[in-house]
């Protein structure tokens, strides 16, 4: 019989296959055009439900104080929002580096909206649950949307797009990137033009916060050049973390064998929707 107390789910980390800067808004966060694709490399979060109405984080995360883990904030801010009077402990098991723009925290945030919405019983629908997203950071939303996207705005305008089966090599350059130092940087290109979604299926996909990332973190440049060997590579988001894409594993693995040892990488595949789409009606 299943424990109704308790829930094990998954959070998969994503890519931005492209990333196009367009603009920026009056309070200085920058318009985009992106696209989401979610990948099997992913957090594992197990929740347990408590009748005592407190939040917890019971293991240790290095480099993240429970306060300030988006899956705690995530659920005090479920708890607020309701008024509803259960607690949870939450067990994170971190597989996605931090900080290399594979959207880790944005996605652990996301699965503990949804799973919680589940364990509390809170009947939230999926808008609901975007929008109370969309308040811990941009990339929240996507995950609780379910389907790998195109995006605008600042990340919270959502359209699904389908891609076709692909696997990636991802290499994980050892620099931590700031993403605000990124989007505050005087020479980001804050103008590419924007295009609509059927123009962009042929256009040119690039990343525009990879020219200052590279420029500012030698290592970034570094990783692309050895990738690009291969295949056409792209920084994923804010950076570090860059990847090339390829039609089967096979391909991809070949590839990450001939990885120098001084550089880390992972072969990981891409997902046709988020593991718990399913876990919220629309
Ligand atoms: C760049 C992207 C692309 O998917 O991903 P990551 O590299 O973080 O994964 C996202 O837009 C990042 O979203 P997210 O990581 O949630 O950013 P936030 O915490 O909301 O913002 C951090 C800081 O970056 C700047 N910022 C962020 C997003 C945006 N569209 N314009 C901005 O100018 C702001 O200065 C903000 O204070
Ligand atoms: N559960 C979490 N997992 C990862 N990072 C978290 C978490 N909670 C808060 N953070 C903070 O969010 C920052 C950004 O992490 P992450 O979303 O993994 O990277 P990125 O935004 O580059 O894709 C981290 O440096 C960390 O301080």
């Amino acid at each position: 019989m299943n424990d109704m107390s308790k829930l094990t789910a998954t959070a998969p980390a994503k890519l931005n296959l492209f990333l196009h800067v367009i603009g920026r808004r009056a309070d200085g966060y920058h318009l985009l055009q992106t696209l989401f694709r979610f990948i099997d490399l992913a957090d594992t979060l197990h929740f347990t439900a408590r009748k005592d109405g407190v939040v917890r984080r019971v293991n240790e995360v290095e480099g993240v104080p429970e306060a300030s883990d988006l899956v705690v904030r995530a659920a005090r801010l479920l708890h607020r929002e309701t008024g509803c009077t259960l607690g949870v402990d939450i067990e994170v098991e971190k597989c996605i580096p931090m900080g290399g723009g594979l959207g880790g925290g944005s996605s652990d945030a996301a699965t503990t909206l949804l799973s919680l919405n589940r364990l509390w019983g809170l009947g939230l629908s999926r808008d609901r649950l975007m929008e109370l997203g969309l308040t811990l950071g941009a990339d929240v939303p996507v995950f609780i949307f379910g389907q790998n996207a195109f995006a605008e705005g600042v990340g919270e305008r959502l359209q699904p797009w389908n891609l076709p089966e692909s696997w990636y090599v991802v290499l994980f350059p050892p620099v931590n990137v700031p993403t605000s130092v990124i989007f505050s940087h005087p020479e980001l290109t804050r103008d590419s033009i924007s295009l609509t979604m059927r123009a962009l299926e042929t256009a040119a996909w690039h990343n525009d916060l990879q020219p200052v990332a590279c420029k500012m973190f030698p290592e970034v440049a570094q990783h692309l050049e050895w990738l690009e060997r291969f295949a056409p590579a792209m920084m994923t988001g804010s950076g570090a973390c860059v990847f090339a894409g390829f039609a089967s594993e096979a391909k991809a693995q070949a590839v990450l064998q001939q990885l120098p040892s001084a550089m880390r990488g992972v072969v990981t595949q891409g997902l046709s929707r988020h593991p718990l789409h399913d876990w919220v009606n629309d």
